[in-house]
Protein backbone atom coordinates (compact mmCIF):
# COMPACT_ATOMS: atom_id res chain seq x y z
CA UNK A 1 0.00 0.00 0.00
CA UNK A 2 5.08 1.04 -0.96
CA UNK A 3 6.38 -0.06 2.18
CA UNK A 4 9.95 0.36 3.14
CA UNK A 5 8.79 -0.46 6.41
CA UNK A 6 7.67 3.30 6.83
CA UNK A 7 4.59 3.51 5.96
CA UNK A 8 5.24 7.28 7.25
CA UNK A 9 2.51 9.49 5.92
CA UNK A 10 1.43 7.16 3.63
CA UNK A 11 0.21 4.18 4.08
CA UNK A 12 1.37 3.87 0.79
CA UNK A 13 4.34 5.33 2.02
CA UNK A 14 4.90 2.56 3.42
CA UNK A 15 5.21 0.58 0.28
CA UNK A 16 7.67 2.04 -1.04
CA UNK A 17 8.91 3.31 1.96
CA UNK A 18 9.92 -0.32 3.10
CA UNK A 19 12.27 -0.49 -0.23
CA UNK A 20 13.96 2.45 1.11
CA UNK A 21 13.96 1.20 4.44
CA UNK A 22 15.38 -2.02 3.21
CA UNK A 23 18.12 -0.01 1.10
CA UNK A 24 19.25 1.79 4.45
CA UNK A 25 19.22 -1.24 6.43
CA UNK A 26 21.37 -3.20 3.83
CA UNK A 27 23.63 0.22 3.71
CA UNK A 28 24.20 0.69 7.58
CA UNK A 29 24.60 -3.23 7.34
CA UNK A 30 27.38 -2.73 4.90
CA UNK A 31 29.21 -0.89 7.11
CA UNK A 32 29.09 -3.83 10.16
CA UNK A 33 29.75 -6.67 7.20
CA UNK A 34 32.41 -7.69 4.48
CA UNK A 35 31.53 -7.54 1.37
CA UNK A 36 32.80 -10.97 1.22
CA UNK A 37 30.23 -11.84 3.36
CA UNK A 38 27.35 -11.53 1.01
CA UNK A 39 24.92 -13.86 0.16
CA UNK A 40 21.40 -14.43 -2.32
CA UNK A 41 19.98 -16.07 0.15
CA UNK A 42 21.95 -19.51 -0.88
CA UNK A 43 25.39 -20.31 -1.71
CA UNK A 44 26.93 -18.94 -4.93
CA UNK A 45 27.36 -22.10 -5.95
CA UNK A 46 24.53 -24.00 -5.01
CA UNK A 47 22.74 -21.51 -7.23
CA UNK A 48 25.25 -21.92 -10.21
CA UNK A 49 24.27 -25.52 -10.09
CA UNK A 50 20.56 -24.90 -10.10
CA UNK A 51 20.88 -22.57 -12.99
CA UNK A 52 22.94 -25.12 -15.01
CA UNK A 53 19.76 -28.12 -14.96
CA UNK A 54 17.53 -25.38 -16.03
CA UNK A 55 17.18 -24.87 -19.67
CA UNK A 56 14.53 -22.56 -21.03
CA UNK A 57 14.06 -22.67 -24.65
CA UNK A 58 14.84 -19.32 -26.68
CA UNK A 59 12.92 -17.79 -29.23
CA UNK A 60 14.29 -20.11 -32.16
CA UNK A 61 13.33 -22.74 -30.36
CA UNK A 62 17.28 -23.43 -28.74
CA UNK A 63 18.05 -24.36 -25.69
CA UNK A 64 20.03 -22.13 -23.42
CA UNK A 65 21.06 -22.01 -20.21
CA UNK A 66 20.09 -19.92 -17.00
CA UNK A 67 22.03 -17.06 -15.99
CA UNK A 68 23.14 -16.70 -12.48
CA UNK A 69 22.37 -13.41 -10.39
CA UNK A 70 26.52 -13.47 -10.99
CA UNK A 71 26.09 -12.07 -14.68
CA UNK A 72 23.33 -9.74 -13.81
CA UNK A 73 24.29 -6.57 -14.55
CA UNK A 74 23.52 -3.44 -11.63
CA UNK A 75 25.06 -0.61 -9.87
CA UNK A 76 27.62 -1.33 -7.52
CA UNK A 77 27.21 -0.99 -3.61
CA UNK A 78 29.33 1.94 -3.43
CA UNK A 79 27.59 4.00 -6.52
CA UNK A 80 24.55 3.31 -4.09
CA UNK A 81 25.65 4.82 -1.00
CA UNK A 82 26.84 7.60 -3.51
CA UNK A 83 23.68 7.98 -5.15
CA UNK A 84 21.70 8.09 -1.84
CA UNK A 85 23.25 9.64 0.84
CA UNK A 86 25.27 11.98 -1.16
CA UNK A 87 23.04 13.38 -4.40
CA UNK A 88 19.75 12.53 -2.25
CA UNK A 89 18.44 9.33 -3.61
CA UNK A 90 15.84 8.96 -1.55
CA UNK A 91 14.07 11.97 -2.97
CA UNK A 92 14.73 10.79 -6.52
CA UNK A 93 13.89 6.92 -6.51
CA UNK A 94 11.71 7.12 -9.18
CA UNK A 95 14.19 8.86 -11.41
CA UNK A 96 17.24 6.56 -10.09
CA UNK A 97 14.93 3.95 -11.42
CA UNK A 98 14.84 5.35 -14.67
CA UNK A 99 18.62 5.99 -15.09
CA UNK A 100 19.06 2.39 -13.76
CA UNK A 101 16.83 0.83 -16.18
CA UNK A 102 18.22 2.72 -19.24
CA UNK A 103 21.87 2.55 -17.82
CA UNK A 104 21.58 -1.61 -17.20
CA UNK A 105 18.45 -2.73 -18.71
CA UNK A 106 14.85 -3.76 -17.28
CA UNK A 107 16.10 -6.76 -14.84
CA UNK A 108 19.30 -5.43 -12.31
CA UNK A 109 20.51 -6.25 -9.51
CA UNK A 110 21.66 -3.40 -6.47
CA UNK A 111 23.16 -4.42 -3.91
CA UNK A 112 22.49 -3.06 -0.17
CA UNK A 113 25.19 -4.11 1.84
CA UNK A 114 24.95 -7.78 2.52
CA UNK A 115 21.64 -7.89 0.39
CA UNK A 116 20.69 -7.87 -2.55
CA UNK A 117 17.39 -6.26 -4.34
CA UNK A 118 16.41 -7.18 -8.08
CA UNK A 119 14.41 -4.88 -9.25
CA UNK A 120 12.51 -5.77 -12.30
CA UNK A 121 11.26 -3.25 -14.84
CA UNK A 122 9.59 -5.08 -17.48
CA UNK A 123 5.84 -5.01 -18.20
CA UNK A 124 5.86 -8.84 -19.34
CA UNK A 125 8.48 -9.97 -16.65
CA UNK A 126 6.23 -8.22 -13.96
CA UNK A 127 3.07 -10.13 -14.89
CA UNK A 128 4.82 -13.53 -14.67
CA UNK A 129 6.30 -12.70 -11.54
CA UNK A 130 2.75 -11.40 -9.65
CA UNK A 131 1.41 -13.82 -11.63
CA UNK A 132 3.43 -16.64 -10.14
CA UNK A 133 2.45 -15.40 -6.67
CA UNK A 134 1.69 -18.20 -3.98
CA UNK A 135 -1.52 -17.66 -1.73
CA UNK A 136 -0.37 -15.19 0.88
CA UNK A 137 2.72 -13.17 -1.34
CA UNK A 138 5.16 -11.87 1.09
CA UNK A 139 5.94 -8.31 1.29
CA UNK A 140 9.46 -7.04 2.00
CA UNK A 141 11.20 -6.27 5.48
CA UNK A 142 8.37 -4.89 8.08
CA UNK A 143 10.06 -5.58 11.31
CA UNK A 144 10.20 -2.57 13.00
CA UNK A 145 6.06 -2.73 12.14
CA UNK A 146 6.03 -6.02 13.61
CA UNK A 147 8.52 -5.13 16.84
CA UNK A 148 6.39 -2.06 17.52
CA UNK A 149 3.29 -3.97 17.72
CA UNK A 150 4.73 -7.09 19.56
CA UNK A 151 6.50 -4.18 21.88
CA UNK A 152 2.58 -2.47 22.78
CA UNK A 153 0.69 -5.83 22.39
CA UNK A 154 -0.73 -5.01 19.54
CA UNK A 155 -2.30 -7.14 16.05
CA UNK A 156 -0.46 -6.52 12.70
CA UNK A 157 -3.17 -5.41 10.13
CA UNK A 158 -3.36 -6.58 6.67
CA UNK A 159 -0.05 -4.57 5.61
CA UNK A 160 1.66 -5.57 8.24
CA UNK A 161 0.56 -9.16 8.52
CA UNK A 162 2.16 -12.14 6.66
CA UNK A 163 0.88 -15.90 6.44
CA UNK A 164 -2.03 -17.28 8.32
CA UNK A 165 -2.63 -14.68 9.90
CA UNK A 166 -2.86 -12.62 6.61
CA UNK A 167 -4.70 -14.73 4.78
CA UNK A 168 -7.60 -14.77 7.35
CA UNK A 169 -8.31 -10.93 8.31
CA UNK A 170 -7.47 -10.69 4.46
CA UNK A 171 -10.30 -13.11 3.70
CA UNK A 172 -12.84 -10.91 5.81
CA UNK A 173 -12.06 -8.28 4.45
CA UNK A 174 -12.07 -8.98 0.76
CA UNK A 175 -16.00 -10.37 1.18
CA UNK A 176 -16.55 -6.51 2.41
CA UNK A 177 -14.91 -4.25 -0.16
CA UNK A 178 -13.22 -5.51 -3.04
CA UNK A 179 -15.97 -4.97 -5.51
CA UNK A 180 -17.24 -1.71 -6.81
CA UNK A 181 -20.53 -3.00 -5.99
CA UNK A 182 -19.53 -3.36 -2.27
CA UNK A 183 -18.53 0.21 -2.08
CA UNK A 184 -21.15 1.81 -4.19
CA UNK A 185 -23.11 1.37 -0.54
CA UNK A 186 -20.90 4.20 0.80
CA UNK A 187 -21.82 6.90 -2.41
CA UNK A 188 -24.49 8.85 -0.65
CA UNK A 189 -22.04 9.43 2.63
CA UNK A 190 -18.80 10.19 0.44
CA UNK A 191 -21.28 12.65 -1.60
CA UNK A 192 -21.80 14.16 1.87
CA UNK A 193 -17.98 14.62 2.15
CA UNK A 194 -17.72 16.19 -1.49
CA UNK A 195 -20.33 18.55 -0.72
CA UNK A 196 -18.13 19.58 2.22
CA UNK A 197 -14.74 20.01 0.27
CA UNK A 198 -17.08 21.95 -2.44
CA UNK A 199 -17.81 24.36 0.34
CA UNK A 200 -14.31 24.40 1.63
CA UNK A 201 -13.12 25.57 -2.21
CA UNK A 202 -15.45 28.38 -1.72
CA UNK A 203 -14.53 29.49 1.63
CA UNK A 204 -10.65 28.95 1.05
CA UNK A 205 -10.72 31.10 -2.34
CA UNK A 206 -12.18 34.01 -0.59
CA UNK A 207 -9.50 34.30 1.64
CA UNK A 208 -6.79 35.06 -1.49
CA UNK A 209 -6.79 38.59 -2.98
CA UNK A 210 -8.06 37.08 -6.72
CA UNK A 211 -11.12 35.02 -5.14
CA UNK A 212 -10.16 31.90 -7.08
CA UNK A 213 -6.99 30.73 -5.75
CA UNK A 214 -6.68 27.99 -2.92
CA UNK A 215 -2.92 28.06 -1.88
CA UNK A 216 -1.95 24.00 -1.69
CA UNK A 217 -4.42 22.28 -2.69
CA UNK A 218 -3.00 18.91 -1.22
CA UNK A 219 -3.78 20.18 2.42
CA UNK A 220 -7.23 20.47 1.26
CA UNK A 221 -7.19 16.64 -0.16
CA UNK A 222 -5.61 15.45 2.95
CA UNK A 223 -8.42 16.77 4.76
CA UNK A 224 -10.96 15.70 2.03
CA UNK A 225 -9.43 11.65 1.74
CA UNK A 226 -9.13 11.70 5.58
CA UNK A 227 -12.94 12.69 6.02
CA UNK A 228 -13.76 10.49 3.13
CA UNK A 229 -12.13 7.09 4.69
CA UNK A 230 -12.86 7.54 7.86
CA UNK A 231 -17.16 8.07 7.00
CA UNK A 232 -16.75 4.36 5.59
CA UNK A 233 -14.42 3.34 8.03
CA UNK A 234 -14.67 4.59 11.14
CA UNK A 235 -18.94 5.37 9.99
CA UNK A 236 -18.61 8.68 11.41
CA UNK A 237 -17.31 12.62 10.46
CA UNK A 238 -14.48 13.54 11.88
CA UNK A 239 -14.50 17.24 11.09
CA UNK A 240 -11.39 17.95 8.81
CA UNK A 241 -13.04 19.98 6.31
CA UNK A 242 -14.76 22.15 9.03
CA UNK A 243 -13.05 25.86 10.23
CA UNK A 244 -12.52 24.17 13.57
CA UNK A 245 -11.37 20.98 13.73
CA UNK A 246 -11.79 18.83 16.63
CA UNK A 247 -8.97 17.90 18.87
CA UNK A 248 -8.64 14.90 19.07
CA UNK A 249 -8.84 14.71 15.00
CA UNK A 250 -6.06 17.35 15.10
CA UNK A 251 -3.85 15.24 17.04
CA UNK A 252 -4.42 12.18 14.58
CA UNK A 253 -3.69 14.45 11.93
CA UNK A 254 -0.31 15.37 14.01
CA UNK A 255 0.56 12.23 14.38
CA UNK A 256 0.20 11.35 10.63
CA UNK A 257 2.13 14.62 9.83
CA UNK A 258 4.86 13.49 12.25
CA UNK A 259 5.11 10.12 10.09
CA UNK A 260 5.60 12.10 7.03
CA UNK A 261 7.59 14.99 8.16
CA UNK A 262 10.35 12.08 9.55
CA UNK A 263 10.39 10.02 7.02
CA UNK A 264 14.24 9.86 6.48
CA UNK A 265 14.62 9.30 10.37
CA UNK A 266 11.72 7.26 10.49
CA UNK A 267 13.83 5.08 8.01
CA UNK A 268 15.92 4.72 10.18
CA UNK A 269 13.95 2.80 13.57
CA UNK A 270 14.51 -0.34 11.62
CA UNK A 271 17.82 0.22 10.07
CA UNK A 272 19.73 0.92 13.09
CA UNK A 273 20.78 -1.98 14.98
CA UNK A 274 18.73 -1.90 18.33
CA UNK A 275 22.13 -1.56 20.56
CA UNK A 276 22.58 1.66 18.72
CA UNK A 277 19.26 2.24 19.89
CA UNK A 278 20.18 4.14 23.49
CA UNK A 279 23.24 6.47 21.58
CA UNK A 280 20.88 7.59 18.57
CA UNK A 281 17.08 7.24 20.25
CA UNK A 282 15.01 9.79 17.97
CA UNK A 283 14.55 7.83 14.91
CA UNK A 284 13.10 4.65 16.46
CA UNK A 285 10.80 7.02 19.72
CA UNK A 286 9.19 9.36 16.88
CA UNK A 287 8.21 6.19 14.67
CA UNK A 288 6.84 4.70 18.28
CA UNK A 289 5.34 7.97 18.94
CA UNK A 290 3.88 8.03 15.55
CA UNK A 291 2.27 5.16 15.70
CA UNK A 292 0.79 5.53 19.22
CA UNK A 293 -0.93 8.24 18.11
CA UNK A 294 -2.14 6.56 15.21
CA UNK A 295 -3.72 3.48 17.08
CA UNK A 296 -4.88 5.66 19.87
CA UNK A 297 -7.17 7.60 17.32
CA UNK A 298 -8.24 3.69 16.13
CA UNK A 299 -8.97 3.00 19.67
CA UNK A 300 -11.47 5.47 20.27
CA UNK A 301 -13.70 5.57 17.16
CA UNK A 302 -13.87 1.98 17.14
CA UNK A 303 -14.11 1.85 21.03
CA UNK A 304 -17.40 4.32 20.72
CA UNK A 305 -18.97 2.43 17.98
CA UNK A 306 -18.39 -1.30 20.16
CA UNK A 307 -20.46 0.96 22.98
CA UNK A 308 -22.87 1.99 20.97
CA UNK A 309 -23.73 -1.05 19.33
CA UNK A 310 -23.73 -2.85 22.99
CA UNK A 311 -26.26 0.14 23.66
CA UNK A 312 -28.44 -0.84 20.88
CA UNK A 313 -28.37 -4.85 21.88
CA UNK A 314 -29.05 -4.24 25.61
CA UNK A 315 -31.92 -2.06 24.28
CA UNK A 316 -33.24 -4.88 21.99
CA UNK A 317 -33.01 -2.76 19.11
CA UNK A 318 -31.54 -4.30 15.61
CA UNK A 319 -28.23 -3.46 14.73
CA UNK A 320 -27.85 -1.60 11.45
CA UNK A 321 -24.22 -0.52 10.22
CA UNK A 322 -21.33 -0.44 7.92
CA UNK A 323 -18.25 -1.36 7.91
CA UNK A 324 -16.88 -1.12 11.16
CA UNK A 325 -20.31 -2.50 12.25
CA UNK A 326 -20.38 -5.61 10.45
CA UNK A 327 -16.66 -5.86 11.73
CA UNK A 328 -17.68 -5.72 15.54
CA UNK A 329 -20.96 -7.80 15.65
CA UNK A 330 -19.88 -10.65 13.19
CA UNK A 331 -16.19 -11.10 15.25
CA UNK A 332 -14.69 -12.63 12.48
CA UNK A 333 -11.61 -10.72 13.51
CA UNK A 334 -10.50 -10.28 17.17
CA UNK A 335 -10.98 -6.37 18.91
CA UNK A 336 -7.08 -6.35 18.16
CA UNK A 337 -6.99 -7.10 15.04
CA UNK A 338 -9.83 -4.72 14.01
CA UNK A 339 -8.17 -2.06 15.69
CA UNK A 340 -4.89 -2.54 13.84
CA UNK A 341 -6.63 -3.29 10.30
CA UNK A 342 -8.61 0.42 10.70
CA UNK A 343 -5.22 2.41 11.94
CA UNK A 344 -3.50 0.84 9.07
CA UNK A 345 -6.32 1.42 6.52
CA UNK A 346 -6.62 4.81 7.41
CA UNK A 347 -3.09 5.35 7.37
CA UNK A 348 -3.03 3.76 3.89
CA UNK A 349 -6.15 5.44 2.61
CA UNK A 350 -5.31 9.17 3.09
CA UNK A 351 -1.83 10.35 1.24
CA UNK A 352 -2.05 7.80 -1.65
CA UNK A 353 -6.01 9.88 -2.43
CA UNK A 354 -4.50 13.45 -1.61
CA UNK A 355 -1.52 12.99 -3.67
CA UNK A 356 -3.52 11.26 -6.94
CA UNK A 357 -6.03 14.28 -6.58
CA UNK A 358 -3.86 16.67 -6.36
CA UNK A 359 -2.24 15.79 -9.68
CA UNK A 360 -5.36 14.98 -11.05
CA UNK A 361 -6.52 18.32 -10.71
CA UNK A 362 -3.01 20.00 -11.63
CA UNK A 363 -3.30 18.07 -14.64
CA UNK A 364 -6.23 19.30 -15.44
CA UNK A 365 -5.12 22.73 -14.86
CA UNK A 366 -2.42 22.37 -17.15
CA UNK A 367 -4.45 20.24 -19.93
CA UNK A 368 -7.54 23.06 -20.40
CA UNK A 369 -8.48 21.22 -23.74
CA UNK A 370 -8.86 17.68 -21.74
CA UNK A 371 -10.79 19.22 -18.87
CA UNK A 372 -13.06 20.95 -21.44
CA UNK A 373 -13.52 17.16 -23.04
CA UNK A 374 -13.99 16.05 -19.58
CA UNK A 375 -16.50 18.46 -18.61
CA UNK A 376 -18.61 17.98 -21.88
CA UNK A 377 -18.64 14.06 -21.21
CA UNK A 378 -20.09 14.77 -17.44
CA UNK A 379 -22.89 17.47 -18.47
CA UNK A 380 -23.77 15.42 -21.39
CA UNK A 381 -24.34 11.94 -19.60
CA UNK A 382 -25.33 13.82 -16.36
CA UNK A 383 -27.35 16.66 -17.04
CA UNK A 384 -26.39 19.75 -15.89
CA UNK A 385 -25.91 20.20 -11.85
CA UNK A 386 -26.65 16.64 -11.61
CA UNK A 387 -24.86 14.77 -8.55
CA UNK A 388 -23.25 11.53 -9.97
CA UNK A 389 -23.45 8.49 -7.32
CA UNK A 390 -21.30 5.21 -7.94
CA UNK A 391 -24.06 3.83 -10.13
CA UNK A 392 -23.43 7.03 -12.76
CA UNK A 393 -19.24 6.14 -13.04
CA UNK A 394 -19.65 3.70 -15.73
CA UNK A 395 -21.12 5.85 -17.76
CA UNK A 396 -18.24 8.69 -17.57
CA UNK A 397 -14.84 6.56 -19.07
CA UNK A 398 -13.28 9.84 -19.29
CA UNK A 399 -13.54 10.23 -15.57
CA UNK A 400 -12.49 6.90 -14.95
CA UNK A 401 -9.50 7.41 -17.25
CA UNK A 402 -8.30 10.60 -15.52
CA UNK A 403 -7.72 9.17 -12.29
CA UNK A 404 -5.70 5.87 -14.90
CA UNK A 405 -4.26 8.38 -16.36
CA UNK A 406 -3.48 10.22 -13.20
CA UNK A 407 -1.85 7.11 -11.65
CA UNK A 408 -0.06 6.11 -14.93
CA UNK A 409 2.05 9.57 -14.62
CA UNK A 410 2.51 9.72 -10.93
CA UNK A 411 1.86 6.15 -9.73
CA UNK A 412 1.97 7.19 -5.66
CA UNK A 413 3.60 4.23 -5.25
CA UNK A 414 6.69 4.24 -8.34
CA UNK A 415 7.85 0.69 -7.31
CA UNK A 416 6.39 -2.18 -5.25
CA UNK A 417 8.84 -4.58 -3.04
CA UNK A 418 8.16 -8.12 -2.90
CA UNK A 419 10.56 -11.70 -1.30
CA UNK A 420 10.18 -14.22 -3.46
CA UNK A 421 8.56 -17.89 -2.42
CA UNK A 422 10.02 -20.35 -4.68
CA UNK A 423 13.24 -20.58 -6.88
CA UNK A 424 12.12 -18.72 -9.85
CA UNK A 425 13.51 -18.11 -13.48
CA UNK A 426 12.82 -14.30 -14.34
CA UNK A 427 14.17 -13.18 -17.69
CA UNK A 428 16.23 -15.46 -18.13
CA UNK A 429 17.90 -15.92 -14.49
CA UNK A 430 18.05 -17.73 -12.00
CA UNK A 431 16.24 -16.50 -9.13
CA UNK A 432 16.72 -17.97 -5.43
CA UNK A 433 13.39 -18.17 -2.97
CA UNK A 434 13.76 -15.75 -0.54
CA UNK A 435 15.08 -12.68 -2.76
CA UNK A 436 13.95 -9.43 -2.61
CA UNK A 437 12.23 -7.89 -5.70
CA UNK A 438 11.52 -4.68 -6.73
CA UNK A 439 9.04 -4.42 -9.25
CA UNK A 440 9.52 -0.94 -10.99
CA UNK A 441 5.82 0.69 -12.07
CA UNK A 442 7.31 4.21 -12.85
CA UNK A 443 9.54 2.67 -14.88
CA UNK A 444 6.97 0.67 -16.97
CA UNK A 445 4.10 3.20 -16.98
CA UNK A 446 6.39 5.81 -18.78
CA UNK A 447 7.82 3.50 -21.11
CA UNK A 448 6.51 4.37 -24.75
CA UNK A 449 6.38 0.42 -25.38
CA UNK A 450 4.09 0.37 -23.19
CA UNK A 451 2.20 3.61 -23.55
CA UNK A 452 3.16 5.41 -26.91
CA UNK A 453 3.46 9.20 -26.12
CA UNK A 454 4.09 8.28 -22.43
CA UNK A 455 4.38 11.78 -21.00
CA UNK A 456 1.64 13.07 -23.07
CA UNK A 457 -1.33 13.28 -20.64
CA UNK A 458 -3.93 11.49 -22.25
CA UNK A 459 -7.03 10.21 -20.35
CA UNK A 460 -8.91 9.19 -23.36
CA UNK A 461 -6.03 6.59 -23.73
CA UNK A 462 -7.58 4.50 -21.42
CA UNK A 463 -10.93 4.14 -23.46
CA UNK A 464 -11.81 0.81 -24.91
CA UNK A 465 -12.65 0.99 -28.58
CA UNK A 466 -15.04 -2.23 -28.22
CA UNK A 467 -15.69 -5.00 -26.34
CA UNK A 468 -12.53 -6.77 -27.40
CA UNK A 469 -10.31 -3.70 -26.68
CA UNK A 470 -7.93 -4.48 -24.06
CA UNK A 471 -6.23 -1.11 -22.40
CA UNK A 472 -5.42 -2.40 -19.00
CA UNK A 473 -1.78 -4.00 -19.02
CA UNK A 474 1.14 -4.63 -16.64
CA UNK A 475 2.74 -1.17 -17.28
CA UNK A 476 0.40 0.53 -15.21
CA UNK A 477 -0.75 -1.67 -11.93
CA UNK A 478 -0.76 1.67 -9.08
CA UNK A 479 -2.74 -0.92 -6.88
CA UNK A 480 -0.80 -3.78 -7.31
CA UNK A 481 -2.41 -6.99 -8.40
CA UNK A 482 -3.58 -10.16 -7.36
CA UNK A 483 -4.02 -11.75 -4.27
CA UNK A 484 -2.42 -8.84 -2.24
CA UNK A 485 -3.34 -5.73 -4.33
CA UNK A 486 -4.55 -2.70 -2.26
CA UNK A 487 -7.87 -4.02 -0.60
CA UNK A 488 -8.54 0.17 -0.47
CA UNK A 489 -9.13 0.01 -4.12
CA UNK A 490 -12.64 0.31 -4.58
CA UNK A 491 -13.04 3.07 -1.78
CA UNK A 492 -10.41 5.12 -3.52
CA UNK A 493 -11.76 5.04 -6.67
CA UNK A 494 -15.04 6.13 -5.52
CA UNK A 495 -13.74 8.99 -3.34
CA UNK A 496 -11.67 10.24 -6.78
CA UNK A 497 -14.46 10.01 -8.79
CA UNK A 498 -17.24 11.53 -7.42
CA UNK A 499 -14.98 14.53 -5.92
CA UNK A 500 -13.30 15.10 -9.80
CA UNK A 501 -16.80 14.63 -11.18
CA UNK A 502 -18.29 17.49 -8.97
CA UNK A 503 -15.25 19.59 -9.31
CA UNK A 504 -15.32 19.58 -12.99
CA UNK A 505 -18.77 20.55 -12.91
CA UNK A 506 -18.74 23.04 -10.38
CA UNK A 507 -15.76 25.15 -11.39
CA UNK A 508 -13.22 25.62 -14.23
CA UNK A 509 -9.60 24.73 -12.67
CA UNK A 510 -6.58 26.49 -14.24
CA UNK A 511 -3.30 27.41 -12.31
CA UNK A 512 -2.40 29.74 -10.28
CA UNK A 513 0.08 32.29 -11.30
CA UNK A 514 1.73 31.34 -7.78
CA UNK A 515 2.14 27.98 -9.14
CA UNK A 516 5.36 27.39 -11.47
CA UNK A 517 5.96 23.80 -13.20
CA UNK A 518 5.53 21.23 -10.23
CA UNK A 519 7.84 17.97 -10.39
CA UNK A 520 7.26 14.97 -8.31
CA UNK A 521 9.60 14.14 -5.53
CA UNK A 522 9.59 10.27 -3.64
CA UNK A 523 8.96 10.91 -0.07
CA UNK A 524 7.84 7.80 1.04
CA UNK A 525 5.42 7.98 -1.90
CA UNK A 526 5.73 9.79 -5.00
CA UNK A 527 4.35 13.56 -4.03
CA UNK A 528 4.22 16.93 -5.15
CA UNK A 529 7.73 18.49 -4.72
CA UNK A 530 6.12 21.90 -4.28
CA UNK A 531 2.66 23.50 -2.73
CA UNK A 532 0.45 23.20 -6.14
CA UNK A 533 -1.81 26.62 -6.05
CA UNK A 534 -5.10 26.26 -8.36
CA UNK A 535 -7.58 28.54 -8.98
CA UNK A 536 -11.31 27.87 -8.98
CA UNK A 537 -13.56 29.68 -10.72
CA UNK A 538 -17.52 29.10 -10.87
CA UNK A 539 -18.78 27.73 -14.20
CA UNK A 540 -22.16 29.05 -15.44
CA UNK A 541 -24.55 26.52 -15.66
C1 LIG B 1 -4.94 6.27 -4.86
C2 LIG B 1 -5.13 5.52 -3.82
C3 LIG B 1 -4.37 4.26 -3.51
C4 LIG B 1 -3.34 3.66 -4.17
C5 LIG B 1 -2.67 4.10 -5.46
C6 LIG B 1 -3.00 2.46 -3.43
C7 LIG B 1 -2.01 1.58 -3.80
C8 LIG B 1 -1.67 0.44 -3.09
C9 LIG B 1 -0.63 -0.48 -3.46
C10 LIG B 1 0.24 -0.37 -4.69
C11 LIG B 1 -0.60 -1.43 -2.52
C12 LIG B 1 0.38 -2.61 -2.47
C13 LIG B 1 -0.17 -3.75 -3.24
C14 LIG B 1 0.79 -4.90 -3.36
O1 LIG B 1 1.65 -5.07 -2.50
O2 LIG B 1 0.69 -5.61 -4.36
C15 LIG B 1 -1.61 -1.14 -1.55
C16 LIG B 1 -1.89 -1.93 -0.44
C17 LIG B 1 -2.83 -1.62 0.50
N1 LIG B 1 -3.70 -0.55 0.47
FE1 LIG B 1 -3.86 0.82 -1.01
N2 LIG B 1 -3.80 2.38 -2.34
C18 LIG B 1 -4.66 3.45 -2.35
C19 LIG B 1 -5.67 3.71 -1.44
C20 LIG B 1 -5.99 2.91 -0.37
C21 LIG B 1 -7.12 3.13 0.52
C22 LIG B 1 -8.16 4.24 0.38
C23 LIG B 1 -7.05 2.16 1.49
C24 LIG B 1 -7.98 1.89 2.65
C25 LIG B 1 -9.20 2.27 2.75
C26 LIG B 1 -5.90 1.32 1.18
C27 LIG B 1 -5.51 0.23 1.92
C28 LIG B 1 -4.48 -0.62 1.59
C29 LIG B 1 -4.11 -1.77 2.38
C30 LIG B 1 -4.72 -2.18 3.72
C31 LIG B 1 -3.07 -2.40 1.70
C32 LIG B 1 -2.36 -3.69 2.10
C33 LIG B 1 -3.10 -4.86 1.46
C34 LIG B 1 -2.55 -6.23 1.82
O3 LIG B 1 -1.36 -6.35 2.07
O4 LIG B 1 -3.35 -7.17 1.84
N3 LIG B 1 -5.30 1.81 0.05
N4 LIG B 1 -2.26 0.00 -1.91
Amino acid sequence: MALLNNFTTACLRNFQGDRLHNQLFFVVRALHKSAASESYGMSTAREEAMAERLITPSDAGVKTAVKTLKDMPGPSTLSNLVEFFWRDGFSRIHEIQMEHCKKFGKIFKSRFGPQLVVSVADRDLVAEVLRAEREAPQRANMESWKEYRDMRGRATGLISAEGEDWLKMRSVLRQLIMRPRDVAVFSDDVNQVVDDLIKRVCILRTQEIDGATVLNVNDLFFKYAMEGVAAILYECRLGCLEDKIPEDTQDYIGALHLMFSSFKTTMYAGAIPKWLRPIIPKPWEEFCHSWDGLFRFSLIHVDKRLSAIKDQLERGEEVKGGLLTHMLVTKEMTLEEIYANVTEMLLAGVDTTSFTLSWATYLLARNPEVQEQIFTEVTKTLGPGVVATADDVSRLPLIRGLVKETLRLFPVLPGNGRITQDDLVVGGYFIPKGTQLALCHFYTSMDDENFPDATDFRPDRWIRKDSTDRVDNFGSIPFGYGIRSCIGRRIAELEMHLALTRLIQKFHIGVSPLTADVRAKTHGLLCPSAPINLQFTDRKN
